[in-house]
């Protein structure tokens, strides 16, 4: 993965040259394989999605696929786990010595996992990262979106694709897997469920004008104005009330996350709860051993 904190370039963001931005644009980096995710990509994509959801001053996560491949000029978003080291209880850990070495044969590659580290299917942890991180995380498609990355595409809030060379394309019934949660359940809630059932049934391609249309996806732009757009998002939604952006990507949670995001919606109202003189005089009584005094706080109806 790669992690990049947005610099400005103090043409038309308000913000002098060289400022950072309160955007952050995080990237899948394997090209060469359409940005195949294995465990230790799935472990650096967590911790930097976290890194951004920890960071005070960041307001927006741009979610995107380097590219283009080296091998042949496509573009990705990402193409979903990575067959070559699927084992028979997930995606398996590779030895470091493996790692990186795209071009080795796939029995090669078998041969050097480490036996000992368990198969893994944690996308689902960054999955629900996504969900419980209250900043908007927008998904910039600029080429093939399949499996896993379809299924991430779906979690992220927003969604801008490359009308030229964007393609999505639910695979996961091909090699034998099934998001049946999110990537299904979500996508089924935001474009409804026929649609989606042939999304995942048929594992059709469909492009960025089809995904627009369908409202897989907010808009299809040309491909030079991918990441403006993303960009341009971000810096629109750090203009608006943190607490209000935050509250409201809980409170959209709030019914598909069942009592999980009741209890994130639940726990902002709490903070807001606290920062109040009525909550502060309840801790204020027990810390000064008297009873509270309640009266200055109407029965708001
Ligand atoms: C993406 C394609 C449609 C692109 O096609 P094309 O442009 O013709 O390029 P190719 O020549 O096929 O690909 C170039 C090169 O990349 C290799 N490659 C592409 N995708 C992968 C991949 N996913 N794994 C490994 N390698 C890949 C490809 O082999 C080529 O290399 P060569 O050396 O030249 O052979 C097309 O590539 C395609 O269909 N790719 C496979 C898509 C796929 O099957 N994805 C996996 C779906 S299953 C999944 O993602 C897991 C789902 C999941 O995340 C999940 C679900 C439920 C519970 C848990 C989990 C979880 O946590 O993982």
């Amino acid at each position: 993965m790669t992690f990049h904190r947005l610099v400005s370039r103090g043409k038309s963001d308000h913000t002098p040259a060289g400022e950072d931005l309160p955007v952050v644009r995080i990237a899948f980096d394997r090209p060469a394989i359409r940005n195949a995710f294995r465990p230790h990509t799935v472990d650096e994509l967590y911790r930097c999605i976290d890194a951004a959801r920890c960071s005070p001053d960041v307001a927006a996560i741009i979610l995107t696929g380097n590219g283009p491949s080296p091998r042949d000029g496509g573009y990705s978003f990402c193409s979903g786990g990575d067959q070559r080291i699927r084992g028979a209880a997930g995606y398996q850990y590779e030895s470091q010595e493996a790692a990186g070495d795209e071009d080795l044969a796939t029995d090669a590659r078998r041969e050097r996992i480490t036996k000992g580290r368990l198969g893994r299917l944690h996308i689902l942890e960054v999955q629900r990262l996504m969900r419980a991180t209250p900043k908007p995380i927008i998904a910039a498609v600029p080429g093939w979106t399949t499996g896993g990355g379809h299924s991430l595409m779906v979690v992220a809030d927003m969604a801008v694709a490359s009308r030229k060379y964007a393609r999505f394309k639910q695979v996961d019934a091909n090699v034998g897997s099934f998001d049946a949660g999110y990537g299904s359940a979500l996508l089924a809630r935001q474009i409804g469920d026929k649609r989606a059932r042939e999304i995942f049934f048929l594992a059709e391609t469909y492009d960025a004008e089809q995904a627009e249309k369908w409202g897989v996806i907010n808009r299809a732009v040309d491909h030079a104005e991918l990441e403006n757009t993303a960009v341009e998002w971000g810096l629109t939604v750090a203009g608006k009330s943190p607490q209000a952006i935050r509250m409201l990507k809980y409170a959209f949670n709030m019914v598909d996350d069942g009592i999980a995001g009741q209890q994130a919606f639940a726990g902002e109202a709490t903070r807001m709860a606290y920062m109040t003189n009525e909550a502060q005089e309840g801790r204020d009584a027990f810390l000064e051993y008297r009873e509270p005094d309640w009266s200055p706080y109407p029965y708001y109806f």
